[in-house]
């Protein structure tokens, strides 16, 4: 087959404890990942002339620096694969959204390459070509929910409950790195573990901070906390809660101002790309 066509789903960071810095200046963290069945896709079409080429634009990004191409480019140096792809992206989540659009349209990259390239590198060597790409690369790579320690790279399984959310979307996009650099962000969260985590909660320490610097994602959490218990994902701008069934989180998203667009979509244990995948080599095997 030389065309693929494969989801880059969001993720949710169901808490995000900042527990340390570390001498490079990125943060030690404890996070809980789940997936979304929300998210951009991508079609992949084989070229045998080696090249590149993503041939859709985003605002503000251009074609080298976008994750899609650094991606491609870097499984290609480290395979020594002489193929190439023409690439589309419809991309459906908000950038800056803290919902990690970035590093799944890359965990995509990296797996639909390495299926369409057939360069059989394993699981284990693609994530690690997704951690020099961005913290949150691996776990879409791996594509299970989990816990994640060190910079977001430590990942043990979990098995959350599946329910409805609703993520709102305030119209601003957060800079990870600014957030990660306030002085008055919270670094010294103590470790949990993973079991008191699950009985417990857990909350995002960039919360504060951004709440402060973004009057639109306190008004979005106040919002949504009038329904349920509403956080912010990740360094944001994105906030969400959870509803016992999809009709209800679907009636408070209708209600939802032009200003601040939402969407529901259902917590995935499983990534829809790793269920993707599976079906293709099952057809292959069949
Ligand atoms: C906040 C999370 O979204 C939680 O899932 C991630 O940890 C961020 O992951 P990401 O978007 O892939 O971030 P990267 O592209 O690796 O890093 C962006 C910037 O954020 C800061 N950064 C990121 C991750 C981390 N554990 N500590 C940091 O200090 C660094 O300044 C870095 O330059
Ligand atoms: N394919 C891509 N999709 C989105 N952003 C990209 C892409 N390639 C490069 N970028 C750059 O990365 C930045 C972060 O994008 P992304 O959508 O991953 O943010 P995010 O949801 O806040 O991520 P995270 O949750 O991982 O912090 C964008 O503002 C953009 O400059």
């Amino acid at each position: 087959m030389s065309t693929l066509r494969l989801p880059a789903p969001a993720k949710l960071n169901l808490m995000l404890h900042i527990t340390g810095r570390r001498a490079d200046g990125y943060h030690e963290l404890q996070t809980l990942f789940q997936f979304l069945d929300h998210g951009d896709e991508l079609t992949f079409t084989l070229r045998n002339d080696g090249q590149i080429r993503l041939h859709t634009e985003l605002p503000g990004v251009d074609h080298d620096s976008n994750l899609i191409v650094r991606a491609a480019r870097l499984l290609q140096s480290r395979s020594g694969c002489p193929l190439g792809a023409d690439i589309q992206l419809l991309k459906r989540l908000p950038m800056g959204g803290g919902i990690g659009g970035g590093s799944s349209d890359a965990a995509t990259t990296l797996l639909g390459l390495d299926h369409l390239w057939q360069t059989n590198m394993g699981e284990d060597c693609l994530a690690r070509i997704g951690l020099e790409l961005g913290a949150d690369v691996p776990v879409f790579v791996r594509g299970r929910a989990a816990f994640a320690e060190g910079v977001g790279e430590r990942l043990q399984p979990v098995e959350l409950s599946e329910p409805w959310y609703l993520v709102i979307a305030p119209q601003v996009s957060v800079s990870t790195a600014e957030i990660f650099s306030d002085p008055e962000l919270t670094r010294n969260t103590p470790a949990i573990t993973v079991r008191s985590l699950l009985a417990g909660g857990g909350h995002n320490d960039c919360q504060p901070v951004v709440e402060k610097r973004f009057p639109e994602v306190r008004n979005a959490l106040n919002l949504l906390n009038k329904f349920v218990p509403a956080k912010m994902t990740g360094t944001g701008a994105c906030v969400f809660g959870s509803f016992p069934n999809k009709a209800e989180a679907d009636k408070v998203c209708r209600q939802l101002p032009a200003d601040m667009p939402g969407f529901v979509a259902q917590g995935r244990n499983i990534s829809m790309l790793h269920r993707k995948l599976k079906e293709l080599e099952q057809e292959v095997n069949a």
